[in-house]
């Protein structure tokens, strides 16, 4: 059936330390999802391509600095939300400079991919975790 949903597209990373563990953020309680873990991202403004808005997301959210050369894709999202459907590519970043603070979120925590399921994410995440279980 056709459906009048639009499209949000969001771009979302997993930056991965040397442990092979992932960095999730939890969302803030006051907004959409809030409390639920996510990978650090969001949408797009006005003339960006993915990676700009990735590095602006990373540098706004966590203060921390990375290049386009460190972001590469590993997988997207596509979930139909109530309100939108969600197309989200997932990179994968080892390198940046810094140390990723909770500027914008609740907290932040470094997780082992095995132990991801034990973290409430939001629906269109849960297909992403055994990419990370596969690359890490
Ligand atoms: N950053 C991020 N967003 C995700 C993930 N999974 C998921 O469903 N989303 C959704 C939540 C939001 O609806 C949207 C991201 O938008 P956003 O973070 O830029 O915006 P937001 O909802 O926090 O609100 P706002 O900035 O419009 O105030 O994508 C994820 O892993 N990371």
């Amino acid at each position: 059936m056709h459906s009048e949903k639009s499209m949000l597209f969001v771009v979302a990373c997993a930056l991965i330390d040397a442990d092979r563990r992932v960095l999730i953020a939890q969302r803030p309680a006051d907004k959409n999802m809030g409390g639920l873990w996510e990978f650090p991202g969001g949408k797009l403004e006005a003339g960006e391509s993915p990676e700009q808005a990735l590095i602006r997301e990373l540098r706004e959210e966590l203060a921390i600095d990375t290049q386009e050369a460190c972001l590469a894709p590993l997988t997207f999202a596509s979930f139909s939300y109530e309100n939108f459907h969600l197309l989200m590519p997932l990179y994968v970043c080892r390198k940046w400079q810094g140390t990723p603070q909770a500027l914008e979120h609740q907290a932040l925590k470094w997780v082992r991919p095995q132990k991801l399921r034990d973290y409430a994410m939001p629906p269109a995440d849960e297909p992403l975790i055994a990419h990370l279980c596969d690359l890490l």
